[in-house]
């Protein structure tokens, strides 16, 4: 404050020499505390090279390495990806709100200049004692000045929100367009394994960067055309050495505080992370609430949640109380500094007045430089939600480009991690469109992680000829299906199959849609699309009726009736409204993934009737031998990594079983490792 005031006017010798020799001291400061920094980052880089990926590791999608987030190079990169999407060109909306928010950023500047001039004629009414002038300046041009004064700042609050919601539905809508573009949204959390909770990324983290750039320009652009026209102004007053001068003690405070300040925009990065987590562990709590009800296992899941609050809670603890330490620096280097001082004139009234207008413009001079340091501070935070929101993008452009890249955890004498890039383009494994008919061709059976449940597998079905399909626990029966849906990357072979629309999944646990009972048969049909294929109520009762859910109609209040329907219905009947939408589809083939286990025999076996007169063909995965009757062929797998491909005879409807353990199947190996397993495959063509 008051060395600051001094500085600028009628500096002496003495004092310059403490300003240059203070200066250089600052910048030595600065310098060690940078070299320190950057051994301290290479130390850590080190540690994190060396160890497994910690929770508050921030990953560099192109490298997979940490790195600090802040405003730098980086930033910079991630910030002019993401700035097209959210303004997409000069005639658009967020252009036309931009160039607004300027024009009443300009005019807020403006009423300021006027608002200091008001306030030096006020003072000098008040000493030169002229009532008159005070009532004209102090009620009525100051009353009437606070009506453009109140538009302008309600305007400018109206136009940064309208910015901030048009930049969200930006980057949301381009997010949702490549989330929901084709099965992104199941690589990403199912083969990728770069982004923990996409949910969090979506919602939270898209709104906190849109807020925050919204901000970020008024808070960068205000202060901006502040200090050109205030230091014009004061410049005009009393000369251009006082506003060289606090310009350039601001700017030398702003790169102490740059140098100082902790690495801000990581943590806030980190802190989404941690919310994101907290989150999710609720939202687990709510879907599976009966399972652990059942369980009893609610201090288990308190244990749960509350170690991921505490996390929450610790990060924070440490976030603020680096901020407290500084925001005094902060204090002391920038805010109260921004004091006011005047200038000797001749004329007693004049000096006052002189005194009163330029004491204004200096406030708001340093105001303004003031606030351009701090809007830098604001801008580690709002590097924290860039990192988050360019990494999902990153992500979700990689997974359109077929890249995955995912941190694989082997198993030998000490477990470690280690990241792994893949390219689906560079795969060697074939898929061929042909309609009635799925083959596959020395296709091995591997999963994301690389380990080859089965090395190559080969077998041929034409339309009419069902497959039931068995073997242990994890030996790769749904890895199978996987991988003729496209779910998981091809490493090798050939698939021969009809186009997706013609496959139809019916899983264990269907998945019930928001929406009408109706919407549940027809999914992921509208209303109208059904109409059009001419599936009207009475025919969709018919489809009902086979899986004996007539009574579901009445009960639940009809076809539009809207509930939540995986509350509301019974695992049986679950399973029963996902066969009638299998029928409703009816597509050449259907996967049936142990889809009729809460079934009962006998309207599981009118089901299976019904699919085969409706020329749907079967591939079953069961653990049921009572099933075997509505099947022609077997694929066994042993879960050692072989596989028998035969007819089904007379004794096999007999069988009670299909003479495999219960236990977990032996895992693969990874698809790098030397492979030397035999394989004795009774392959079989159909
Ligand atoms: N997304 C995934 N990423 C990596 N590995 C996976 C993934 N999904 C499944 N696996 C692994 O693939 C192996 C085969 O799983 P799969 O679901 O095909 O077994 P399954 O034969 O259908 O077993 P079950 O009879 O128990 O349903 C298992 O070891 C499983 O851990």
């Amino acid at each position: 404050m008051a060395p600051v005031l001094s500085l600028p006017l009628g500096l002496r010798r003495k004092q310059k020499t403490t300003i240059v020799g203070l200066s250089f001291l600052l910048v030595y400061v600065v310098i060690r505390r940078q070299q320190t920094r950057a051994k301290r980052r290479a130390r850590q880089q080190q540690r994190a090279a060396a160890s497994a990926s910690g929770a508050e590791r921030i990953r560099d999608n192109s490298q997979g390495k940490s790195r600090r987030v802040g405003v730098d190079r980086h930033f910079v990169e991630q910030f002019k990806r993401l700035l097209p999407i959210c303004i997409p060109g000069l005639a658009s909306k967020e252009a036309s709100l931009l160039a607004i928010l300027a024009t009443i950023l300009i005019a807020r500047t403006w009423l300021d200049v006027w608002f200091s001039g008001l306030n030096g004629a006020v003072v000098k009414a008040i000493v030169s004692r002229d009532r008159k002038k005070f009532i004209a300046k102090a009620v009525i041009e100051f009353g009437l000045m606070m009506w453009p004064m109140s538009i302008v700042n309600n305007s400018l609050k109206l136009t940064i929100s309208a910015l901030a919601l048009s930049f969200r539905e930006r980057l949301t809508k381009f997010a949702h367009n490549q989330y929901l573009d084709g099965i992104t949204f199941y690589k990403i959390s199912n083969i990728d394994n770069r982004i923990q909770n996409a949910d969090q990324l979506l919602t939270q983290d898209i709104d906190k960067f849109a807020d925050n750039l919204s901000h970020l320009y008024s808070d960068i652009a205000k202060p901006l055309v502040d200090i050109v026209l205030f230091a014009y102004k004061l410049g005009e007053a009393i000369g251009g050495e006082a506003p060289f001068y606090m310009i350039g003690y601001f700017f030398l405070s702003g790169v102490a505080l740059r140098a100082l300040s902790p690495p801000f925009g990581k943590y806030t990065a980190v802190e989404q992370k941690l919310e994101g987590d907290f989150r999710f562990a609720h939202s687990r709590i709510i879907t599976h609430s009966e399972e652990i009800a059942f369980y009893n296992g609610s201090a288990r899941e308190k244990e749960g949640v509350n170690n991921a609050f505490d996390k929450i809670a610790r990060h924070v603890k440490k976030v603020y109380t680096m901020r407290f330490a500084n925001g005094i620096l902060d204090s002391v280097l920038v805010k109260y500094s921004t004091e006011h001082m005047g200038r000797v004139s001749a004329d007693p009234t004049k000096i006052v007045e002189d005194y009163s207008r330029n004491s204004g413009y200096l406030v708001n001079l340093s105001q303004a430089v003031g606030r351009l340091i701090l809007a830098g501070r604001d801008l580690t935070r709002f590097a924290g939600y860039t990192s988050r929101v360019s990494e999902l993008f990153d992500v979700l452009e990689d997974i359109k480009k077929g890249r995955y890249e995912r941190t694989m955890v082997s198993q030998g004498n000490e477990s470690t991690s280690q990241s792994q890039n893949v390219d689906t383009n560079e795969l060697k494994g074939k898929v061929i469109t042909q309609d009635g008919v799925i083959i596959f061709e020395k296709v091995p059976i591997v999963t994301p992680n690389r380990d080859v449940l089965v090395k190559e597998l080969s077998f041929r079905v034409t339309k009419g000829t069902d497959v039931i399909i068995a073997g242990p626990n994890g030996c790769g029966k749904s890895s199978l299906f996987r991988i003729l849906g496209d779910l998981w990357p091809l490493f090798g072979g050939t698939v021969t199959k009809p186009h997706p629309s013609k496959l139809f999944y019916v899983p264990q646990k269907p998945y019930l849609a928001l929406g009408t009972f109706r919407d549940q048969v027809i999914y992921p049909d509208t209303k109208q699309q059904a109409l059009a294929k001419g599936f009207t109520d009475q025919k969709l009762f018919e489809l009902l009726s086979v899986v004996h859910l007539g009574y579901l109609i009445e009960r639940e209040g009809g076809w539009d009736a809207v509930q939540d329907w995986a509350d509301v219905l019974s695992g049986g009947e679950k399973q029963r409204v996902a066969m009638a939408r299998l029928f409703y589809h009816r597509p050449q083939f259907a996967i049936l993934d142990e889809c009729t286990s809460a079934v009962s025999i006998d309207v599981e076996g009118i089901m299976y009737e019904h699919a085969r007169q409706s020329g749907i063909t079967l591939f079953t995965v069961s653990h049921r031998p009572s099933l075997i009757r509505y099947h022609q062929y077997l694929l066994r797998f042993d879960g050692e990594g072989n596989y028998q491909f035969r007819k089904l005879g007379k004794e096999d409807v007999q069988q009670t079983a299909f003479g495999f353990g219960h236990g977990k199947s032996k895992k693969g190996k990874k698809l790098d490792e030397d492979e030397h397993d035999g394989e004795d495959a009774d392959t079989d063509s159909v």
